[in-house]
């Protein structure tokens, strides 16, 4: 289900969007149920293998937990399905910035690549932010192996489970100041997104483009994100 509810979107459109912005939505990825059911799973005990409170990092406020392996069948999933899609991007961009990384065709080959490079553990996390909670920018580097696009649904829905708490990107161009942009989702939108850099297109040819995303402060309610990173943690 989710691998034909994948195949089904327009991947050329969305690789288009991804190399002119840096990223792209995808809208209604999952349904209300899906994401009602995901949100649950942040208050079980089992299932995480770690608790993050981002205050105590200087993160920004809020928390989240990284799944343990093996992950939810729906997250598994995900992770498998859209991976092979991105593909085709995460090389042209390592071409384009004449950097040596090239990414097999499968998941499954490349989580092998991390863990033999002592990358193993799992970072796809759910987050949770209530009144006043925020995501400093950041980018989501866990060791030498770095996929470049990654991939946030979020799970709640605006302006009825919360309000405020939009995703911002901040893109940084040679000689440029920092541009900030609000990426719109609905409930089960998800947003692709570079991890760290990407090519552009400059006054002088082209250059390497850094992006971070963050999270607005949460006005009221309870928002809940996942996060899906490729690349496991050292
Ligand atoms: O909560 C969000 O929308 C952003 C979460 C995040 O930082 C991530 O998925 O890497
Ligand atoms: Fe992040």
């Amino acid at each position: 289900m989710i691998a034909e509810r994948v195949a089904a979107r327009d991947w050329p459109e969305i690789s288009g969007r991804l190399d002119e912005d840096g990223w792209a939505t995808i809208p209604g990825l999952l349904n209300r149920a899906e994401c009602r059911s995901l949100a649950a799973l942040y208050a079980e005990e089992a299932g995480f293998r770690s608790h993050v409170v981002m205050a105590r990092h200087g993160f920004g406020r809020g928390e989240y937990r990284y799944f343990s392996y093996p992950l939810p069948p729906m997250v598994a999933a995900l992770r498998e399905a859209i991976y092979p899609r991105l593909v085709p991007t995460a090389n042209r961009w390592m071409d384009r910035m004449g950097l040596p990384a090239h990414f097999p065709p499968d998941h499954r080959t490349f989580l092998a690549r991390c863990h033999a490079a002592g990358q193993a553990r799992p970072t796809p996390l759910l987050l949770r932010y209530g009144p006043g909670d925020h995501n400093r920018l950041h980018q989501d580097l866990y060791g030498h192996h770095v996929f470049p696009i990654q991939l946030a649904i979020l799970l709640s829905c605006p302006e009825t489970d919360f309000t405020g708490g939009e995703f911002v990107l901040t893109e940084q161009r040679p000689r440029m100041q920092t541009r900030a942009e609000i990426v719109p989702l609905g409930q089960g939108d998800g947003v692709l997104f570079a991890v760290s850099q990407r090519p552009g297109t400059g006054s002088r040819g082209s250059c390497r483009v850094t992006m971070r995303h963050g999270v607005s402060r949460v006005r009221t309610g309870l928002r809940h994100t996942l996060g899906l990173i490729f690349h496991d943690a050292a």
